[in-house]
């Protein structure tokens, strides 16, 4: 790696705010570095391999086994060459349905080495939920756990998919040891083009249905680097470093700033398989975490739960959290009771690839930053705020929507060139669909949302899928999914109800009708029934109005 970065040292003229075609942009405070993005991922990660090759790579929770660097190297390839020998070739597509396991890693590494595909998916989705995307993203094959199998046996028969278990395979699946234990060597000669999508995690965007996001080997990449390289990285990590990775791995958030990061640098992934505040704890002290990369129910359990005064939590020397907003009282308080933990926020979105802003407190040579920030735009990217209406970039301490442009974010959605042009301009900006402004020190403060989203827990909940599947019931005439605002998940779907003409469908029924489809965050939590949905004339659900009606206090 050759970094282009001449000083670390804090500048004060550094250039953070530039005019190009009548546009305001924003950069970071750290110089831009060389990335090396002619490289496959699964390359970059284990660029510097030799340095760390014998220390522990993957840590599991749940059994205490490490897995080295070498080992997860090696296995990974042999994954790759296992999945080729069952006639998956590159750009193929592959379903991880998998909670956090060192499989999961093996599997994504493995499926990168081939040039091919990882879709991932929560293992707790409905079968529904599961065979949408297994469908949309035309996947191949399916890893997961014997217990889920039931949700894709059907389809997988139908469709002649292959089913591969981590654990004991039921009948008609295989098991992942035909994988692990193929011979690397019989890995064919692969031709990688930066372009190439590596994973295909599905996110809903500002609008619609989830929708499969492109992310190419060039995209992560750089994504990666602009957190973790350079001789000042943004998010300071190191090969002594032990990362807690709780968060599921099936999400970006996860997958990069904890995964790839952490393989980059050489850290120790401590694999926790679903949060449970005395496991975690135990986990921390055990292991001496040094750094959490969070969202903020967790921060939240860090700074009310007694239990945690049991802990020697002192090991811990970053907080990260992201996925959710944090609010300003919650970072404070956090802050006050480890005052030798460096807390900060991250701003990311799937599309984004994911990173967009990064605290800069986590910097080797850390800078000052406010509570209530989610960073400063990363490195080697640009940013605009616009104004929504006219279009025209906003100076800074004005809220308008937050634009990114790099080489780290998406290619654009699968199969869907019309959302993909609704998203990223003909200049290469990304449209967030979230408003927030840049304040004198370039910190980032994100502060409303355009987009549709509800975020519960930091899980993304889409409202069309809801609606969709509230006009299907006989029932019901029209309705609207809006976030409302909640204590523990940060937010819940609630919905707006029409009914069909006479019926006298109960808020019970409509929310039982819901539940059944869908995974537990995506339950509607109440039902308001209204005689009609507002809507623009264009047909729009008009969904300020109705979060405002919530804001002013409980409808019916
Ligand atoms: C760990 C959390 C915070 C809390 O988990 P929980 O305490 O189990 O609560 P949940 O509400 O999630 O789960 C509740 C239910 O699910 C069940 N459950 C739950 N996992 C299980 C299980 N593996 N088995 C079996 N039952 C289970 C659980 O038992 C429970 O069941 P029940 O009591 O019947 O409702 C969990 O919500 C969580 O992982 N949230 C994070 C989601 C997430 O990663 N989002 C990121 C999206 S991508 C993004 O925004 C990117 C941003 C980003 C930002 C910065 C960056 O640097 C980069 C990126």
């Amino acid at each position: 790696m050759v970094p282009m970065e001449t000083s670390t040292k804090q500048s004060v003229d550094l250039i953070t705010e530039t005019k190009q075609s009548g546009d305001i942009i924003f950069r970071s405070k750290l110089p831009d570095i060389y990335i090396p993005k002619h490289l496959p991922l699964h390359s970059y990660c284990f660029e510097n391999i030799s340095e760390f090759s014998s220390r522990p790579c993957l840590i599991d929770g749940a059994n205490d086994q490490i897995y080295t660097y070498a080992e997860v190297e090696l296995t990974s390839r042999k994954v790759a060459a296992g999945l080729n020998k069952l006639g998956i070739q590159q750009k193929d597509t592959i379903m991880i349905l998998l909670p956090n396991s060192p499989e999961f890693v093996f599997a994504f590494m493995g499926v990168s080495y081939l040039g091919a595909i990882s879709t991932m998916a929560n293992p707790m989705f409905t079968s529904a939920e599961v065979v949408k995307q297994a469908k949309a993203s035309s996947a191949k094959i399916i890893i997961t756990l014997a217990c889920y199998v039931g949700k894709v046996k059907d389809y997988a028969i139908e469709n002649e998919v292959k089913v591969i278990c981590i654990d004991s395979a039921p009948e008609g699946c295989l098991h992942f040891s035909e994988l692990t234990q193929s011979d690397e060597h019989d890995l064919p000669e692969v031709k990688f083009q930066p372009d190439d999508a590596v994973a295909l995690p599905y996110s809903s965007g500002t609008t619609g249905m989830p929708k499969g996001v492109m992310l190419t080997h060039k995209g992560l990449v750089t994504s990666v680097a602009q957190q973790v390289d350079g001789e000042n990285a943004n998010l300071y990590m190191h090969s002594e470093d032990v990362l807690m990775c709780v968060l599921p791995l099936f999400h970006i958030y996860s997958l990069n700033s904890i995964l790839l990061c952490g393989l980059r640098v050489g850290a120790a992934i401590l694999i926790m398989q679903k949060f449970d505040i005395v496991s975690f704890l135990e986990l921390i002290q055990k292991y001496k975490v040094s750094i959490g990369p969070f969202v903020p129910p967790i921060v939240l359990a860090l700074a009310k739960s007694p239990l945690v005064d049991n802990y020697d939590l002192s090991s811990v020397r970053t907080v990260m959290s992201g996925g959710a907003p944090l609010g300003k009282e919650l970072e404070d308080a956090v802050r006050t009771k480890f005052p030798n933990t460096k807390l900060g926020q991250g701003y990311g979105m799937t599309e984004a690839g994911p990173v967009l802003a990064m605290c800069l407190a986590f910097a080797k040579e850390p800078f000052e930053i406010k509570s209530g920030a989610c960073g400063t735009v990363v490195r080697n990217a640009e940013m605009k705020i616009v104004d929504p209406d006219t279009g025209f970039s906003l100076p800074r301490n004005q809220p308008g929507e937050i634009c990114i442009r790099g080489d780290q974010i998406m290619k654009g959605y699968l199969n869907d060139p019309e959302a993909t042009t609704r998203t990223i301009d003909k200049e290469g900006w990304l449209h967030t669909g979230d408003i927030g402004f840049i304040d004198d020190d370039d910190e980032l403060f994100i502060v409303d949302r355009l987009k549709e989203l509800i975020k519960y827990k930091g899980f993304q909940v889409a409202p069309a899928e809801l609606e969709a599947l509230l006009v299907n019931h006989p029932n019901i005439s029209d309705a609207a999914v809006v976030p409302m605002k909640d204590e523990q998940a940060g937010e819940v779907p609630v919905a707006f109800v029409v009914r069909s003409n006479g019926s006298t469908i109960t808020e019970d029924e409509v929310k039982d009708f819901v539940s059944k489809q869908v995974i537990f965050y995506k339950r509607i939590k109440r039902v308001f029934f209204v005689e009609t949905v507002p809507k623009a004339p264009s047909g729009k659900i008009l969904r300020k109005d109705l979060r405002a009606r919530l804001a002013d206090g409980i409808p019916n």
